[in-house]
């Protein structure tokens, strides 16, 4: 073995693969690269036939992960400067729920000539939200027949996640779900091509795939939901498992001159972006809530007992690391609906409305919103709600609406962490990670109204580091990721602090964001379900 081993890191995201060459005994990054998904994210039209895809759509094309492997890992070998013999191992995280159907040898059934114009044969990207109805129906039925499973998941299965978008599939696609031998997520794929063999991991398989105490939802209850899908756990789900921080396999000839790495090193079981974050920021802790943030906010906690949080998006033993129950909750669009405003109705840079923002009062815009674009996924687990800004008038300006969708984002997140509290898991240091870090006033705003000084990760590639530091535990060079945490990971203290004033005045748009919150989101007023309705009618009979 090489005096100064190193480990590669994969981070999966939902635009761009990231790859860090990283440090086996202090964590330092050597170096990395990034390489964009040359689909991107497939959401207008299929471009094998340039037909239009229907509303809530969001697919991707496996091959752009691929293309990771082959160009970000050997350029972040040389931005390192490193001797790949000096690498012991590779780890990979991916977003999820992103689903691919695929042949009992992994290939996706989109890459079948038969199936190439099927969009249902492309990978679901974990922002697939047409399965709301099939989420609907499996929510009323586990509901009805008092499944146990369900208040593990705060008692609502998500549209995104693999049984609604197992069943969407089923039901509108036979043909392509009887060709399927795997419902596959992402990051069992990826691994797959890099050993050769399928591990199916233990994080998703829990959080998105309703494994409970060793057991999915029954056969029984699978029938009552559609008739014909009660074989869908035994014939495309069910796999053996592997646990966190184990090793899947080893890299195969193939995947070793995609890479440039030496065949036969250790390739990490594989697990999810939002999870493998808290060891690189060292939150192993109970009360350590780590929130990533990027194109959505993942939030994670671990809690040294079983509780049921309303509307978490699940609660996992060793759903993060083994020993201690693993707590998700979740915002679906957080940089995305940055994106979408600074895109499509401002036309400016971040940093420009983020620089006009910043010179304002809280509360000067006079404007409240609702950060429901992308839906709510914690703690209303709806994705028919959209999205509301109100108090504009004619005076209104860009960066007025841009300052409020930032603070309606973190305003969820409050709700999120009160959730929790309340239903006795509290939390005790909010520690932030992912691309949105950069952006200080967004930071400032998520400190002020949580009321609670927010630590940052220490690397700005926090995923592909918590994923070189399950490399290294795979690789047998830590024996577990609690040791391989506190020498790899790390985190800035408490480097914004709430202002009191800005706290005070948060606290009272608080406020009129859950009056908002509950009126829209809990029944008072249907109108957004309606509206989604009608959009999918139309967009039905148009097809
Ligand atoms: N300066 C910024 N301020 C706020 N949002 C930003 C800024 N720059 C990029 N974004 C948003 O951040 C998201 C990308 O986040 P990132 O963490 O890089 O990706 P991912 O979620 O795919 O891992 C995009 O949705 C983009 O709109
Ligand atoms: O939902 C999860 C994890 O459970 C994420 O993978 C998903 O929100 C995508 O994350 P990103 O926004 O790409 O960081």
């Amino acid at each position: 073995m090489s005096a100064d081993p190193l480990v590669v890191g994969v981070d999966f995201g939902t635009l761009s693969g990231r790859a860090v060459v990283v440090r086996v005994r202090d964590g330092a990054e050597l170096g990395s690269a990034v390489t964009e998904y040359r689909h991107g994210v497939v959401d207008r039209e299929l471009p094998a036939t340039g037909r239009a895809l229907p509303p809530e759509w969001a697919l991707q094309v496996p091959s752009d992960y691929v293309d990771v492997l082959r160009t970000a890992v050997p350029a972040a070998l040389a931005d390192a400067g490193a001797d790949p013999a000096d690498v012991l191992g590779i780890g990979t995280d991916f977003t999820a729920c992103t689903m691919v159907p695929a042949t009992v040898d992994g290939t996706p059934l989109c890459e079948l000539p038969e199936f190439a114009e099927n969009p249902h044969a492309y990978v679901k990207l974990w922002r697939h939200h047409a399965a709301q109805p099939q989420a609907d129906r499996i929510n009323e039925l586990a509901r009805a027949r008092g499944e146990k499973w369900l208040p593990r998941y705060g008692g609502l299965i998500s549209s995104e996640w693999e049984f609604a978008k197992g069943l969407e599939l089923f039901e509108e696609a036979p043909d392509v779900y009887a060709a399927t031998r795997h419902w596959v997520e992402a990051a069992d794929w990826i691994v797959w091509q890099l050993t050769g063999s399928y591990v199916r991991n233990a994080c998703t398989a829990g959080y998105k795939g309703i494994l409970q105490d060793g057991q999915y939802p029954s056969r029984d209850f699978l029938r009552e939901l559609a008739p014909g899908f009660e074989s869908f756990v035994a014939d495309k789900l069910e796999h053996p498992l592997g646990q966190l921080g184990d090793r899947a396999g080893t890299l195969t000839a193939e995947a070793a001159a995609w890479t440039g790495l030496p065949e036969g090193i250790a390739v990490a079981v594989g697990n999810v972006d939002a999870h493998v974050t808290a060891p690189a920021a060292r939150a192993v802790e109970p009360g350590q809530l780590v929130a990533i943030m990027g194109t959505s906010t993942c939030h994670v906690v671990n809690g040294a007992e079983l509780r049921e949080v309303p509307g978490m998006c699940g609660v996992v033993d060793g759903g993060i690391v083994p020993g201690l129950w693993g707590y998700e909750a979740g915002q679906s669009g957080v940089g995305d609906i940055f994106g979408w405003f600074a895109g499509h109705f401002a036309r400016e840079s971040h940093d420009e409305l983020t620089r006009l923002a910043a010179r304002q009062e809280v509360g000067e815009h006079g404007l409240v919103a609702l950060d429901w674009h992308s839906g709510n996924r914690s703690v209303l687990v709806d994705h028919d709600l959209s999205g509301v800004v109100v108090g504009q008038t004619l005076a209104t300006r860009a960066e007025d609406v841009y300052r409020a969708l930032l603070e309606a984002t973190a305003f969820g997140t409050r709700k999120i962490v009160e959730t929790f509290a309340e239903a006795g898991i509290p939390v005790t240091e909010l520690i932030v990670a992912g691309g949105l870090t950069k952006n200080a006033l967004l930071m400032q705003i998520y400190a002020d109204v949580t009321n609670l000084p927010l630590s940052v990760v220490g690397s700005a590639q926090a995923p592909a580091l918590g994923s070189a530091i399950h490399a290294a535990v795979a690789a047998g060079a830590y024996p577990d990721i609690r040791a391989a945490a506190g020498a790899m990971g790390s985190a800035r203290s408490a480097v914004y602090e709430p202002v009191p004033a800005h706290v005070t005045a948060y606290d009272e748009l608080y406020a009129e964001y859950t009056t908002l919150h509950d009126y829209f989101g809990r029944g008072t007023n249907d109108v957004m379900h309606r509206l989604a309705a009608r959009r999918r009618a139309v967009a039905k009979g148009r097809s």
